[in-house]
């Protein structure tokens, strides 16, 4: 197996807060890798470390190194947001672009890096659209604005825009949790879908999906990363009691 991406001695500082202590944690190329543990562990902290989104956040440092690839994401000479092409994300709330329609949502990621071959726009966002299990909603909507779908659908469009750069690596921050059950339970059935072109992390609160669609999973706590290990692992033989209480809902 090949880790497409590595983090090792990760810490996070909010000024003098430490958030994250000395986390490692590599994901393997084709894999869905759960992030969980109890509200304000360090989850969305660490994922964020991972595309750079804490150079935007004043106060926040990071030490360690984090590869994607082989390459140090935080090293000279890298651009964030060539880099962040590489490593998408996708968040909480679905943020499709408000004043595009569904067709440039799709593709605004290609249109910012140039490309305006009409025909490869279009090639493109089908694929991604496809890819996002969305196309068949809005195949004879792509005119229309993004934000006129409903909230599953917005979540589906910014998957879409999200795969449409082909990334490396997608993070996913509870991408679920403002989607009624159908919508989320979409979103579950694509993962194994993504898998197979992208390797995902994905911040949950959900056990049971973290369960359902996880390869492997990482537990935090207090901003230690305390197991790590086979989802199977995590939820039937627990190396740490205090895993054992927080997915059998002991805790958090
Ligand atoms: N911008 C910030 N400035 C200062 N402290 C922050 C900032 N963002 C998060 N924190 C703190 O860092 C810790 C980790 O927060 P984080 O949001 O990563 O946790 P989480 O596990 O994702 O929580 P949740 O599950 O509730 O989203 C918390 O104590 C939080 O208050």
């Amino acid at each position: 197996m090949t880790p497409i991406l590595v983090a090792k001695d990760v810490d996070i500082f909010y000024g003098d807060f430490h958030a994250i202590k000395k986390v490692s944690l590599n994901a393997e190329i084709g894999t869905v890798n759960a992030l969980i543990g109890p509200s304000g562990c360090g989850k969305t902290t660490f994922l964020r470390s991972l595309n750079r989104m804490h150079d935007l956040t004043p106060g926040a440092r990071v030490e360690g190194t984090i590869q994607v690839d082989g390459q140090d994401i935080y090293g000279p000479g890298v651009d964030p947001v060539a880099m962040r092409r590489r490593i998408g994300m996708v968040f909480q709330k679905p943020n499709p672009f408000p004043t595009m329609s569904v067709l440039d949502n799709t593709v605004a990621g290609l249109k910012l890096a140039g490309v305006r071959d009409k025909n490869q726009l279009m090639a493109v966002a089908e694929r991604s659209l496809r890819g996002a299990a969305l196309w068949d909603e809005v195949k004879d909507r792509l005119h229309m604005p993004g934000m006129g779908l409903s909230g599953g659908q917005q979540q589906r469009l910014c998957i879409a825009r999200a795969l449409a750069v082909e990334p490396d690596v997608l993070l996913m921050d509870e991408p679920t949790s403002a989607l009624d059950p159908a919508s989320t339970a979409k979103i579950e059935e694509l993962m194994s879908e993504l898998k197979k072109v992208t390797t995902i992390l994905i911040v949950t609160h959900n056990m049971q999906q973290a369960a359902r669609i996880s390869d492997t999973c990482s537990v935090f706590l207090n901003g230690d990363m305390i197991e790590h290990g086979p989802t199977e692992q995590i939820f039937q033989h627990p190396q740490d009691k205090r895993t054992e209480d927080y997915v059998s809902g002991r805790f958090g």
